[in-house]
C-alpha cells in the first residue's frame, strides 16, 4: 500500500468502470470499489478488476455488532482484495472481530487483506462533529483517539484526512498506515469534502496512500489528471 494513489471507482455499474479503465491500459492501478459499485455489481466486479491485475481496496466501511462484522469479513476475505475497512466508532471489540473474520476467511497460502478503520469522515467539519456527535474535545483529538483505538485493536492503519496524517504518524509511528481521501488539487472543487489538502501537501505528511475520486473520474481527461496528481504526490517535476 505504501506510496499508492488509489482511484475511487464511484460508478454505478461495471460497464462504466471498464469504459473508464480503457484509458489506463498501460497502468497497473490501485482502485477502490465503494458501496455504489459493489451493491450494484456484487463480487463479480472484484473478479473483473483482479483479471486486469489491479490492486483493490473494497471500501464498505463495516459498522455493526462484532459477530456480524466477523462473519461479513470472513466472506469479504474470500474475494482476494488487498484492503478492506471498518468504522472505528464500532469499537475495539468490533475491530478485533473484523480481524478474526479476515483471518478465518483468507484462503490458505494468501496474505489476509490489510484492514483499516475510518476515524472521522473527511466530509465532517469541526462544527458538525461538535454539534452532531457531541465530541468533547477537538475533531483532531477525536481522530487521534480513534486511530489509537484502531492500533490497539491490531488494525493496520486508518482512514483520515491528510490534515491529520502527520499527527497520527508522529504519535503511532510511520508503519501504521494512513489512507487519506479528501485530496483536492488547487484547481478542484471541494464538493462535499470538508477536510481537504493538495497532493503536494499529502507528500509531506508521510501518508501511505491517497484516495482520489472525482478530480480524476470527472476530469475531461482522466488519465492526464491521474498522472498529474500522481506526479504532484510523488514530487516528480516535469
Ligand atoms: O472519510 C472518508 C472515507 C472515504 N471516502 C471515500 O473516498 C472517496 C473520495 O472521493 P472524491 O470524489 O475524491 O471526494 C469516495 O469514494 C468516498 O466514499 C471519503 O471521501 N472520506
Amino acid at each position: 500500500m505504501k506510496d499508492s494513489l488509489i482511484i475511487a471507482l464511484d460508478f454505478p455499474n461495471k460497464g462504466q468502470v471498464l469504459n473508464f479503465l480503457e484509458a489506463f491500459e498501460s497502468e497497473q492501478l490501485f482502485v477502490k470499489v465503494g458501496m455504489e459499485l459493489f451493491y450494484s455489481e456484487g463480487p463479480s466486479i472484484i473478479e473483473a478488476l483482479k483479471k486486469q491485475n489491479h490492486k483493490i481496496f473494497l471500501d464498505l466501511k463495516l459498522h455493526d455488532i462484532p459477530n456480524t462484522v466477523k462473519r461479513a469479513m470472513k466472506v469479504l476475505a474470500s474475494f482476494g482484495c488487498d484492503l478492506v475497512n471498518v468504522h472505528a466508532a464500532g469499537g475495539s471489540e468490533m475491530m478485533t472481530a473484523a480481524l478474526e473474520g479476515l483471518d478465518a476467511g483468507t484462503p490458505s497460502g494468501l496474505k489476509r487483506p490489510d484492514c483499516i478503520a475510518v476515524t472521522q469522515l473527511t466530509s465532517t467539519s469541526e462544527a458538525q462533529a461538535k454539534s452532531e456527535q457531541f465530541i468533547t474535545g477537538s475533531l483532531q483529538e477525536s481522530v487521534l483517539n480513534y486511530a489509537e483505538l484502531a492500533k490497539r485493536s491490531g488494525l493496520d492503519g486508518v482512514v483520515c484526512s491528510p490534515l491529520e496524517a502527520g499527527m497520527i504518524h508522529h504519535r503511532l509511528g510511520s508503519e501504521f498506515h494512513t489512507v487519506t481521501p479528501g485530496i483536492r488539487p488547487l484547481e478542484s472543487e471541494m464538493q462535499d469534502q470538508k477536510r481537504t489538502a493538495t497532493p503536494a501537501f499529502a507528500r509531506e505528511q508521510g501518508i501511505s496512500a491517497i484516495v482520489v475520486g472525482r478530480p480524476i473520474t470527472h476530469a475531461a481527461n482522466p488519465l492526464e489528471s491521474y498522472l498529474k496528481i500522481k506526479n504532484d504526490w510523488k514530487g516528480v517535476r516535469l
